[in-house]
């Protein structure tokens, strides 16, 4: 039977599912049948012999529609071969890449029984012009590590495509 994967995302502003979309061509590319969806409204897993999660880092924390879809499908993850991409860092600085791993390390300890089979890190994007109210307010206080904080997307498109055609192999 042909391999179907599921590509789930949650995404406030967008760029997260610009990435998921990205994963998703690859992997149809690589052969395998991939349906794209956000994770909110992945209602069943059954059709599926693989899963592909990404979700932004908000404040320290997944998206909470990461937190919902892992309690709701538990028992199918456990089953499947799931892989996990989250985006965050805003520029190209070590340091911040290696706290953005540790708050996703932190937020997948959350959840001992899923077992990914690969983790990855992306750049994200931010526009302080472009911000929901609360987030607008909250990058305004000057104790916020985004304040003043210029627009960037550091979205790596090569990374993203050769991490979706590695899985690809891998499922
Ligand atoms: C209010 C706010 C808080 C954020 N907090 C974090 C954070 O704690 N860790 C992180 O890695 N990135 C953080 N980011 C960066 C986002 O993860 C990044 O902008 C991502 O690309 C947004 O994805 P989306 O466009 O799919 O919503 C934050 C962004 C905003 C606007």
């Amino acid at each position: 039977m042909k391999t179907r994967v599921l590509v789930a995302c949650a995404s406030k502003y967008g760029s997260t599912q610009e990435v998921a979309e990205s994963i998703a061509e690859k992997l149809s590319e690589n052969g395998l049948a991939v349906d794209l969806e956000p994770m909110k409204k992945v209602k069943s897993l059954e059709e599926y012999s693989a899963v592909v999660l990404g979700s932004p880092l908000y404040l320290m924390h997944w998206h909470k529609d990461a937190h919902v879809f892992l309690s709701r499908h538990h028992e199918a993850l456990t089953k499947l071969p799931v892989a996990v991409f989250a985006l965050g860092p805003l520029s190209d600085e070590e340091e911040e890449w290696k706290e953005v791993r540790a708050q996703l390390d932190k937020e997948l300890a959350k959840f001992p029984w899923l077992r990914p089979v690969d983790i990855e890190v992306f750049g994200g994007k931010f526009d302080p012009h472009n911000l929901h109210f609360t987030d607008n307010l909250l990058v305004k206080l000057p104790a916020s590590p985004l304040h003043n904080v210029p627009a960037s997307d550091v979205r790596d498109w090569k990374a993203i495509r050769a991490w979706a055609s590695s899985l690809a192999t891998q499922f």
